[in-house]
């Protein structure tokens, strides 16, 4: 690719040396009239070519073809004329209208032949590249970007090569596919396809401007991203072999996958870490909005790296409420973002709090339990369960049974510790939760958990999602 680059400057500045010297040569045998136009020509030509080698080394994209075929049809054009007139000796305003006519034509047709080609390849369903400035993420400085891990800008043919013509497709979320890549021989790549251009636009930019600002052990490994103007925009992550959480706390036909305690108890403290280092200790705070074990992502090892930054909210300063639509997964979702008085790091502690129980369960908050053929379902709720069963202290029948028939590695002081802050988590007034930074505290042991009141959970009923889960499974 640097290749490529390098040749289209070295014949870029080639052709405008050869229009210099042939200018100057003419400049000196010619009349004054065409000392004129030609000057204009060359300016024109100039300024093409000096643009479009700026704007390269600069801001980091490529050079457009068009950018070069224009200079260097103008220059042909302009060689043309000149020679025309020389040959038939015209007059001086020959010249200038001649030359004006021209550089107008050659702007008209290369802006009907750019028009047509887009056109074609849209028809073709082929992707274009990003045409202009603005909608390009404003990231200078590619060698320093990619020494302090900063994401890179990649070619939609190196995506398509990296996956093989997004040939493995990984998983499906909201906005769009992932699919499994290598970039090279051995560097495995998840290749997130946004689709849809609103949405997808919007969920894009927001990606970015989070991912750029954080960079922690237990958030997702942004590596690069690719703008494609109009269809698609692509994300690209680094690869976590054990994928989402959701598939190794809840049982799916077919999978034997169960997390151990352990891991579960390190997963609920790497979450944590990463949702205290977005609140606390980022320049901008970052609300996630969307913490749910579908975005938490398990590397080789069972260490947990938060994604999908796609709702993500930036906070600036002391704003501690923030008003905005209802997004986000129900089930996850905290009682505020009901009630419109504005959302804050509490709405993920909440959702955060969720996780937490499911964890525990192995299964989702809300379960349809058995019924008849034409009566209604009804619905059990985990974290009433749970409740519940703390307050009888008989919290180990609340665990996740296929973990109790494994020979019993739950760690009953663990246990209580986890679904005491789980449900203080989960309070419906925002003050009463603790702030991540407490959690990873209590987590730690370094402050102590004590019995979170007990709540009605009305919430928890009316923000449940209600056909996320049949008893028979996941
Ligand atoms: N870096 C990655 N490594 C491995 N698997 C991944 C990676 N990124 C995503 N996946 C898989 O792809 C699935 C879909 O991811 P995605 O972020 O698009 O959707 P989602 O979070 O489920 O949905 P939504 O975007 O609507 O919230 C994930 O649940 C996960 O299983």
């Amino acid at each position: 690719m640097a290749n490529v680059k390098l040749r289209i400057i070295v014949a870029t500045a080639i052709i405008f040396l050869l229009s210099l010297l042939l200018i100057l040569w003419l400049v000196l045998r010619r009349s004054h009239a065409f000392f004129l136009t030609g000057s204009l020509d060359a300016v024109l030509i100039f300024a093409i070519l000096v643009w479009s080698v700026v704007r390269h080394a600069l801001l980091g994209p490529p050079i457009r073809c068009i950018e070069v075929a224009v200079a260097a049809l103008a220059l042909v054009v302009l060689l043309t004329v000149v020679s025309l007139s020389c040959l038939h000796r015209c007059s001086a305003t020959f010249y200038v209208t001649a030359s004006l006519d021209a550089a107008v034509a050659v702007a008209f047709i290369s802006w009907v032949v750019a028009r047509r080609v887009k056109a074609l390849r849209r028809k073709r369903g082929e992707p274009e590249q990003v045409e202009s400035e603005e909608e390009e993420v404003p990231l200078a400085y590619t060698f320093y970007r990619e020494v302090i891990g900063l994401p890179r800008r990649f070619r939609y043919e190196e995506l398509k090569a990296a996956t093989e013509d997004f040939r493995t497709p990984i998983g499906r979320g909201g906005s769009g596919s992932v699919f499994k890549g290598f970039l090279g021989d051995d560097l495995p790549i998840a290749v997130k396809r946004i689709e849809g251009e609103v949405r997808g636009e919007k969920e894009f930019r927001t990606e970015i401007t989070a991912i750029l600002s954080v960079q922690h052990i237990n958030l997702v490994r942004i590596i690069g991203y690719c703008l494609l103007a109009k269809s698609y925009r692509f994300l690209v992550y680094e690869f976590y072999e054990n994928g989402s959480l959701d598939g190794w706390i809840f049982p799916r036909s077919g999978r034997e996958r169960c997390l151990a305690w352990a891991l579960r108890y390190q997963v609920a403290m790497d979450v944590a870490k990463a949702l205290a280092y977005l609140h606390h200790d980022c320049r901008v705070r970052i609300l996630h909005l969307d913490v749910k074990p579908e975005n938490i992502l398990l590397d080789q090892s069972f260490r947990a790296h938060v994604s999908d930054f796609g709702i993500s909210r930036l906070v600036q300063g002391d704003e501690s409420k923030v008003i905005t639509t209802l997004r986000g997964t129900r089930g996850y979702l905290a009682p505020e973002w009901f009630l419109g008085i504005g959302i804050s790091d509490k709405s993920d502690v909440y959702s955060y709090g969720m996780v937490l129980l499911e964890l525990v369960g192995g299964r989702r908050n809300a379960r349809a339990t058995d019924h008849g053929n034409f009566s209604e379902p009804r619905w059990s709720y985990f974290p009433k369960n749970a409740s519940e069963k703390m307050r009888e202290g008989k919290l180990m029948e609340a665990v996740d049974e296929r973990m109790l028939g494994k020979g019993g590695d739950v760690k009953e002081e663990e246990l209580i510790k986890l679904v005491y802050i789980a449900l203080w988590c989960i309070q419906e007034k925002p003050e009463l939760r603790p702030s991540m930074a407490l959690v990873v505290n209590m987590l730690e042991g370094h402050v102590a958990v004590s019995m979170p009141p007990e709540t009605k959970m009305f919430m928890v009923d009316l923000t449940s999602p209600g056909d996320i889960e049949h008893a028979t499974g996941d």
